[in-house]
């Protein structure tokens, strides 16, 4: 018999459902019971997530039908005194610590595991939480197809972890066996190096995310021969941060990034559509994030400096 159906059903709650909170939902509603944290009273919620059982582009080469999943989630403010086991902290990056924060305050028997690109708020909420937060990056990608619809565009992989090794807690153990065993839509692992994870997602987002947000392109443009200096000085910069941080850089960093881009080169960043949208971007979290670290050990990072200007000077900034 397995694990799933051995255990009383656990409380989860989704912190920003949204594209990567829908995958959330959809990968425990089964099994957990699933609430939406209500961040605004008039707040509604998806009902499907359109699913592909490979790449949508693929599917779309072969015909296949997408699947349709019915998400099953509930707005929290309805149930008062609600005993929370799991938060997943799916919102963005400038929303993330003051949420969490707050959360773990107000359930004090839950484990946070936090999904949101860019970096800050994961060490800040260690060094208040300890082991109750978990770190976690994620491949997976999903967007908004209209007001109640989401839509996984990449089948990824998230993995999971403590910044400093130490066993993972039961109750995630169980959350990690169990996706094994039923469909995939997020792709759960544990990565007891989780932080190199994390930096090596934060290099790519602070070559990819800011140029294709300033120049409004997708991914791949990043490649062309008008981008090359830029990206092998980002590349650059964020290499040497790393290693005063004592984390281990790819091999090849242009090469790291340039693959990337390759195989996302159809889709748009995060940042790329936050612009657009005149959304705020996360890029406090990335680009901010890095010259904060550049500051602390007096490195100079123009690179970095000049893409971060750009972006504050183009893009919309409040909260
Ligand atoms: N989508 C993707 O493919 C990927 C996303 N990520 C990262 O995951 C994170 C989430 O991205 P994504 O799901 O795309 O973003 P979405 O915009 O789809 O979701 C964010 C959610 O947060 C909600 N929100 C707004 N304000 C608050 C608040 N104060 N507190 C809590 N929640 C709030 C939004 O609700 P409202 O309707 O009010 O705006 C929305 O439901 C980001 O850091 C992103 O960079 C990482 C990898 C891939
Ligand atoms: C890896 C990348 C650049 C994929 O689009 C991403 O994480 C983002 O858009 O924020």
């Amino acid at each position: 018999m397995t694990s799933i159906l051995n255990k009383s059903r656990l409380n989860m709650l989704i912190v920003g459902p949204g594209a990567i909170g829908s995958l959330v939902c959809a990968q425990f509603q089964e099994h957990y019971n699933c609430y939406a944290y209500a961040h605004r009273p008039d707040l509604e919620l998806a009902e499907q997530l359109i699913n592909h059982s490979d790449s949508p582009a693929e599917a779309k080469q072969q015909s296949l039908q997408p699947s349709l999943t019915t998400l099953k989630w509930q707005a929290h403010t309805s149930i008062p005194n609600l005993s929370i086991d799991i938060i997943w902290v799916c919102c963005k990056a400038f929303h993330s610590h003051r949420m969490t924060q707050q959360l773990l305050q107000q359930h004090p028997k839950a484990i946070a595991i936090l999904l949101h690109n860019g970096m800050g708020p994961q060490q800040a909420l260690s060094d208040e939480f300890a082991e109750r937060v978990l770190w976690g990056a994620t491949t997976c990608g999903a967007v908004k197809q209209s007001s109640h619809v989401f839509c996984q565009t990449a089948l990824g992989q998230t993995q999971i972890g403590y910044p400093t090794p130490q066993p993972l807690p039961t109750l995630v153990k169980q959350l990690i066996d169990d996706c094994s065993q039923t469909t995939p839509f997020l792709g759960l692992t544990a990565n007891p190096n989780i932080q190199q994870v994390l930096w090596h997602k934060l290099l790519a987002n602070s070559v990819i995310n800011p140029i294709t947000a300033y120049a409004q392109c997708n991914n791949g443009d990043v490649l062309a021969p008008e981008f090359t200096a830029d990206v092998a000085g980002i590349c650059q910069e964020v290499t040497h941060l790393m290693r005063q941080q004592d984390i281990k850089p790819p091999a090849d960093a242009v090469a790291f990034v340039r693959s990337l881009a390759q195989l996302t080169a159809n889709n748009r960043s995060s940042m790329a559509e936050d612009v657009r949208q005149a959304r705020k971007t996360e890029i406090d979290f990335i680009l901010g994030f890095l010259l904060e670290q550049a500051r602390q050990t007096g490195f100079a990072t123009p690179f970095i400096s000049r893409w971060y200007q750009r972006i504050i000077q183009h893009s919309q900034t409040d909260a």
